[in-house]
């Protein structure tokens, strides 16, 4: 069960000015939404204002705003109760186009992605954390990278001249860098562990069913959308650190991905190349034991 709290009238419709400031008291009566962007967020509230604000300013001060003149931003909540509701409703009677869809049976980042892109009103969709470790100012260049050549544009923080910010953590950049490797076979984007992407609406439809579970959408997006290399754009990012609250990424969520991978595998190459790794591994595993540990042990 969910429900929606757009309070989005005429007036609340994001708006901006010549100069490139955002004035949200100002009205636009379109009814046509260009981009959507969707934010799954939960216990995000102290994020949410920074972060609304911060994405309008960027559409209105880009030389191409008036690409984004319709734009929403939905966000995706899990029931969290933290205010998230009354800030996204303030932010609406500000004039930010701005909504917030709030799920009481359902838990989980990829399935609140899934549902902010079937809400989405906008042609080119693009999800991005509520944390602000992806820069709302890089929002614009992702969303006009996005077109019928290229429907996947993918936020990438493996690329000369992007960093991860030095303060993130080591165990972090270990499993990240593991859980990329894994995937290598599965997609040639340089950073499928991203949660920095956008899809066209179109493409998105076309997509088979995707797995829902966990936290890597972007991943199963490209495999099931069959996203050739050359319908992805790739934008660096410098991912920062997040501002408030903490991480949700648990045990749990890495075991869910192991499950997707297999998911993944014999999706795009049958069970019987599974099979066989997995007895490769079972026999590299075998040697290991009886020539390396056992001797050494007993
Ligand atoms: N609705 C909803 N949102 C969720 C849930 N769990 C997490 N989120 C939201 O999903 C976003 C990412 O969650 P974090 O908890 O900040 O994840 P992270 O550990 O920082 O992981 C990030 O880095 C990964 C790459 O290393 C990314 O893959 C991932 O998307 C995210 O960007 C945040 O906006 C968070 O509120 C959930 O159960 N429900
Ligand atoms: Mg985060």
């Amino acid at each position: 069960m969910s429900y929606s709290v757009d309070m989005s009238t005429a007036k609340s419709r994001r708006n901006q000015s010549v100069a490139g400031s955002f004035d949200p008291s100002s009205s636009s009566s379109s009814t046509s939404t260009s981009c959507s962007v969707i934010v799954p967020a939960f216990r995000e509230n102290a994020n949410l204002r920074p972060l609304v604000t911060r994405l309008f300013q960027a559409f209105a001060s880009h030389p191409s705003s008036s690409e984004f003149k319709d734009a929403e931003v939905v966000i995706v909540d899990d029931n969290s109760r933290d205010g998230s509701e009354e800030t996204v409703a303030a932010l609406q009677s500000e004039g930010y186009n701005v909504r917030i869809v709030v799920r009481t049976t359902e838990r989980g980042l990829s399935s609140a992605v899934v549902r902010g892109f079937r809400e989405a009103r906008g042609q080119r969709m693009l999800c991005m954390d509520a944390d602000l470790q992806h820069p709302p100012e890089a929002v614009p260049s992702l969303l006009l990278a996005l077109g019928e050549s290229k429907p996947f544009v993918l936020g990438t923080r493996y690329a000369e001249g992007v960093e991860m910010d030095k303060d993130w953590p080591l165990h972090r950049r270990i499993i990240s860098s593991g859980a990329r490797m894994l995937a290598l076979p599965l997609t040639p984007a340089s950073d499928p562990m991203s949660g920095f992407f956008g899809i066209t609406k179109q493409k998105f439809e076309l997509a088979g069913p995707v797995n829902a579970q966990g936290f890597k959408i972007a991943l199963d997006l490209l495999v099931k959308a069959h996203i050739p290399a050359n319908g992805i754009a790739e934008v660096p990012f410098s991912f920062g650190l997040r501002q408030e609250g903490e991480s949700k990424l648990d045990s749990k969520v890495m075991i869910k991905y192991l499950e997707q991978l297999v998911e993944l595998y014999r999706y795009k190459f049958g069970t019987l190349p599974l099979v066989l790794a997995l007895v490769l591994l079972l026999v590299v595993a075998l040697y290991v034991w009886t020539t390396l540990v056992y001797p050494v042990l007993f």
